[in-house]
């Protein structure tokens, strides 16, 4: 099955995978502490498409972002500022809504080390928060068990089997998952510190 590209969160752990079939020719990349970027290897065909080229991972002191584009950056920019999790996650999705490409794809994001409420405790976790918005709805969750929301087909937050509790794992079963064309995926999980650590996947030929 296709699914796109998809948000897996569970307390304390979440991963992001970019599967594609129109732009396989990318990577994760860790440009700056704290920030994930996913962008074209040097061998990607030119494109003036906005939306394959984005920060997919930001962590801040009040939770850890991760999704399909633009948005994850006011996500994170809101949760800073400590607003709730749920409304950091919903009002940038409302505010810049689905993407306008050929298939209307979704926004997706999640949020791990958080209250979903209660920005007082965001930063102590270890709650998720997770979130997709499509032409026909705007749909925010907080969870407690791994939870999956991807671009097409899977495109409603459902439960889904993944056991990884640290960033390495969750990066590598997020990108080993049976979906089609799996590009790259990186991984999010509190540490032992109060903070995150992250992982990025970029297969076994990275
Ligand atoms: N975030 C991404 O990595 C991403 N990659 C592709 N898209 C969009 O989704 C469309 C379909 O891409 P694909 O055939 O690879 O699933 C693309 O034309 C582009 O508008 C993306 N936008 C949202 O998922």
């Amino acid at each position: 099955m296709y699914v796109g590209r998809f948000v897996v969160v569970a307390p304390g752990v979440g991963a992001y995978r970019v599967s594609s079939r129109s732009f396989p020719n990318r990577k994760a990349t860790g440009r700056e502490p704290g920030t994930v970027t996913v962008g074209p290897t040097a061998d990607a065909p030119e494109t003036d498409n906005p939306y394959v080229e984005y920060n997919c991972l930001r962590l801040t002191d009040n939770g850890a972002v991760i999704g399909n584009g633009s948005h994850v950056d006011p996500i994170a920019e809101k949760l800073d500022l400590g607003y709730p999790a749920r409304d950091a996650v919903a009002e940038p999705l409302l505010a810049l809504d689905f993407e306008k490409d050929d298939y209307d794809t979704p926004r997706v994001a999640g949020v791990v080390g958080v209250d979903a409420a209660d920005p007082s405790t965001n930063a102590d976790g270890p709650g998720a928060v997770i979130g997709t918005v499509r032409r026909d709805a705007l749909l925010v969750e907080e969870v407690t068990e791994p939870t999956l929301v991807a671009t097409y087909e899977r495109d409603s937050p459902e439960p889904v089997d993944f056991a990884a509790t640290d960033a390495a794992a969750a990066a590598s079963e997020a990108y080993g998952m049976d979906l089609e064309h799996e590009v790259c995926a990186v991984g999010v999980a509190g540490d032992s510190e109060g903070g995150f650590e992250t992982a990025i996947f970029n297969g076994d030929d990275e």
